[in-house]
């Protein structure tokens, strides 16, 4: 069932309109659907659930470990949290909204290969299910902090497979070259470490190969490798406990090549790792928020070039609000939020107010014709969109709506020009003499 759903002629997210929430919130906003979030996480959830071979030998079933960093409006992560999600955090700001939407510790992973010391000491003095540690330099400085604070460091140890997948070079991790995580035989060599440092307990191995993967077979091989990699460390005597395989299952975005389905990720990974006498870990992150979502824009008006007759369509959003098309060439589809009853379409660039060429939404797309004052959805904008949002050109952040049924909830407002303002102002001892207000 779909949430995002032409009723007379309109857009509604459930059952509410998206022209009256662009009315009564202003554009741009962002909408999400409760409804869509909890499918998504169910289907994914279930699909692995729902496999003998990936119940840990304790009887547990995978910790879906929702990656907060798609989408972490806190409405969003209380959201998921009720639905049983775990939280997968990057930051010691992730880790404080999971905990405050009311995810467990026990269901907190913690990645990164920059975490501070700072971090470190609040997600262990947290009580957090792992913290997954990507080189050697951090495993020491975890060691010593678990130290100074007398506590006993949970870990795995992230693998560079030296496989990379994703949907562009710059959400590709597994590769070789890429920052993330340590080569298989470094990572045995430290586990090695790591197991006879008080400090630490090493639990397991951890994998995140790129994000908007659309093949099941980098994947395959990645986690093939892992297993290799978890019978070479018993072989070497020491305990593995747990299996963290990451993220990055890609999501239908229109036009693009269709994903495989949570099913048949689930079942490529039974019948990969399954029954390896682990516990594992999943973090989707885009799966679950990516299709939830839609950023709402106003058609400012059109400009048609009198020379070429190319047609910029200029809308109230921007690459400060969504900034996947500039930063990746990211694809979004298009759609008018009240359907137009003439079937003509028109050709145009669309593109925010910011001033850069690279504040371009796409160019030579076929759409409805459309006019000043048009309401327009960027769809799937729900996973890395409000989140990569920035006051760039000092264009306030977009607000968040989130709807339920026929309920809504603005879960962000849009910040006033004041509150935008408030935090830079010159302090007035920092002015020249002559001219502070006290002079
Ligand atoms: C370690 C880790 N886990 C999970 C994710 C979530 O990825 P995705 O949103 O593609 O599922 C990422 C992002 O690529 C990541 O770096
Ligand atoms: N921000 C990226 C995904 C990054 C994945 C996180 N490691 C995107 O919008 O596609």
């Amino acid at each position: 069932m779909n949430h995002f759903e032409y009723k007379n002629g309109e857009m509604h997210v459930e059952g509410v309109a998206v022209r009256e929430l662009a009315e009564r919130v202003g554009t741009p906003l962002y909408l999400y659907s409760s409804a869509t979030l909890e499918r998504h996480f169910q289907v994914f959830s279930q699909a692995l659930w729902s496999k003998e071979a990936l119940q840990s030998p304790k009887g547990e079933a995978p910790l879906i470990a929702y990656a907060t960093k798609a989408n972490s409006n806190l409405a969003v992560l209380q959201t998921l949290a009720e639905q049983g999600a775990g939280a997968d955090t990057v930051s010691e700001g992730e880790i404080r909204k999971a905990l405050m939407a009311g995810v467990a510790p026990e269901k907190i992973v913690f990645s990164g290969v920059g975490k501070t010391n700072d971090e470190m000491a609040f997600a262990l003095k947290t009580g957090i299910y792992q913290i997954n540690v990507e080189s050697r330099p951090e495993l020491e400085r975890l060691s010593h902090v678990a130290g100074s604070l007398g506590l006993v460091a949970p870990i795995v140890i992230r693998i560079n497979p030296g496989v990379g997948a994703g949907g562009h070079s710059k959400i590709t991790t597994g590769g070789a070259k890429d920052k993330f995580g340590v080569s298989a035989a470094e990572a045995i060599a430290l586990y090695g470490q790591a197991a006879s440092d008080p400090n630490i307990a090493p639990m397991g191995i951890a994998c995140h190969i790129g994000s908007q993967i659309s093949d099941l077979t980098p994947m395959q091989a990645a986690f093939s490798k892992m297993k290799g990699w978890v019978q070479e460390l018993r072989a070497n005597g020491l305990s593995v406990e747990r299996l963290d395989l990451g993220g990055g299952l890609g999501v239908p975005y229109f036009n693009q090549p269709e994903p495989p389905s949570p099913a048949d990720f689930a079942q490529m990974v039974a019948l990969t790792v399954g029954n390896l006498g682990v516990r594992y870990t999943f973090e989707p992150g885009r799966l679950i928020a990516a299709n939830a979502g839609i950023l709402v824009s106003r058609v400012i008006h059109v400009h048609e070039r009198a020379d070429s007759g190319q047609k910029f369509l200029v809308v109230d959003a921007a690459m400060n609000d969504l900034i996947r098309p500039a930063m990746y060439d990211a694809y979004h589809d298009i759609r008018p939020v009240c359907e137009p009853k003439d079937t003509k379409k028109g050709t145009y660039d669309v593109v925010g107010p910011v001033c850069e060429t690279g504040d371009t939404f796409t160019r030579g797309r076929d759409l409805p014709v459309m006019k000043a004052g048009d309401l327009m959805a960027f769809m799937s904008a729900g996973a890395y969109g409000a989140v990569m949002g920035s006051e760039y050109n000092s264009r306030p952040l977009a607000p968040e709506v989130l709807v339920r049924d026929d309920k809504w909830a603005v879960v962000r407002p849009r910040p006033s020009y004041e509150d935008m303002m408030n935090q830079e102002v010159l302090p007035d001892w920092f002015r020249p003499r002559n001219m502070r207000a006290s002079a």
